[in-house]
């Protein structure tokens, strides 16, 4: 396979809502797309789940604008690439950026399951045809705004649901979650606002029965967290601190997780992500798709990787009128009680709506 052109959008799209976590408020997303194409006109995509500012790791939109235009666009234009796989590779000659090395590599993935007319799902090792997906609600300036939307969810069938906390909207909030909730599947994101200080507050936890607490300390720690899980019954899910298999590898074997939170944007891509999960499979330690307010592209990849077996717990895949006003493939992404059903078309498995994709660019790059 040998791509002749690739485009680089910068796009921007303003959230229906905005997203509010431990770390600040999103709503003007300005994101990247890639396009890659084929000698025969196909088109494979890939979104990069960067935001303006390296609130969420040390990536940006700018950063990986950089990255894919300078050093990795260049690695791949008019070069015969037999699998997807080998780019991982190659792009690891430069550290980490793993955000602008997935938007890339996951726009060749779906060039290659398009050129071989098979699913992206089925060529990634899928085994489902349809996945359980949960909603991420941001944290809200009053808690009655967030239990109307918990009761919102739930009426519409998300398999469970996942409230962002903080030191000081944290007990208060479970609490009155629970009041009203008692037994509905709930998780809490603290996006690392904790430490070891914070003991008590985390231990005070365990009474909310949480499927799990996700990320509650330093982004990148796997010791503390370690030393956390020993004193909680809660289990610990990680995301931030989870960018490569070797972190995997390692949080297992310290015991800093019981849980991962896979975002194929944050390890890299589809290739990371698959080892990953083969891995975590071995070692009993279920997956779930994290989320990235991505639009209906990346989305399409989450649904394609949340179909490999170990992929045990609902995700943050939410439809796309969850964030946007109109999404921009076709058709948009809906969650039917609780539930996706994963196309099974080639590739991605939907169109992009390029007038909509045109409408929000604001800059593009053709490398031939
Ligand atoms: O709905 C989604 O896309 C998930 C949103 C979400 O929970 C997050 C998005 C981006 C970074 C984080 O704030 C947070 C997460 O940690 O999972
Ligand atoms: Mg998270």
């Amino acid at each position: 396979m040998k791509v002749n052109e690739i485009i680089l959008y910068k796009v921007q799209m303003k959230m229906r809502n905005p997203f509010t976590t431990s770390f600040g408020t999103e709503q003007d997303r300005l994101f990247l797309l890639v396009e890659a194409k084929n000698e025969e006109g196909i088109s494979g995509w890939g979104e990069c789940v960067t935001s303006e500012r390296p609130l969420y790791s040390e990536e940006f939109t700018q950063s990986s604008w950089h990255m894919l235009e300078e050093f990795l666009i260049p690695m791949v234009l008019k070069k015969e690439i037999q699998h997807p796989d080998e780019l991982q590779e190659k792009f690891n000659m430069y550290k980490r950026n793993n955000m602008a090395k997935s938007t890339l590599e996951a726009a060749i993935w779906d060039l290659y399951a398009k050129s071989k007319g098979e699913p992206l799902s089925k060529a990634l090792g899928g085994v489902k045809s349809t996945v359980e997906v949960g909603i991420s609600l941001g944290i809200e300036d009053n808690v009655d705004d967030l239990l109307k939307s918990i009761q919102q969810k739930t009426d519409e069938g998300y398999r469970r649901i996942k409230v962002k906390i903080k030191p000081g909207k944290d007990i208060n909030v479970l609490q009155q979650i629970r009041n009203n909730f008692p037994d509905i599947p709930l998780m809490a994101d603290a996006n690392s606002a904790y430490t070891l200080k914070d003991i008590d507050t985390l231990k005070a936890m365990d009474q909310f029965n949480l499927m799990m607490i996700e990320q509650p300390l330093t982004a990148g720690d796997l010791i503390d967290h370690a030393k956390l899980q020993k004193q909680i019954k809660t289990p610990i899910c990680l995301d931030e601190s989870i960018h490569s298999y070797e972190d995997a590898r390692q949080a297992i074997e310290l015991g800093s997780c019981k849980i991962i939170n896979m975002k194929v944007g944050r390890v890299g891509g589809l290739t990371q992500a698959k080892k990953i999960h083969d891995l975590c499979e071995k070692e009993n330690i279920p997956l779930w798709c994290g989320g990235m307010l991505e639009s209906g592209i990346g989305r399409a990849h989450n649904m394609a990787i949340t179909t490999l077996s170990n992929f045990k717990l609902p995700g943050d895949t939410a439809s796309s009128s969850r964030y946007w006003d109109k999404d921009i493939i076709e058709p948009e992404v809906v969650v039917e009680n609780g539930q996706l059903h994963v196309p099974d078309r080639p590739g991605i498995g939907f169109d992009v709506n390029r007038e909509e994709i045109k409408k929000n660019t604001i800059e593009m790059k053709v490398f031939r």
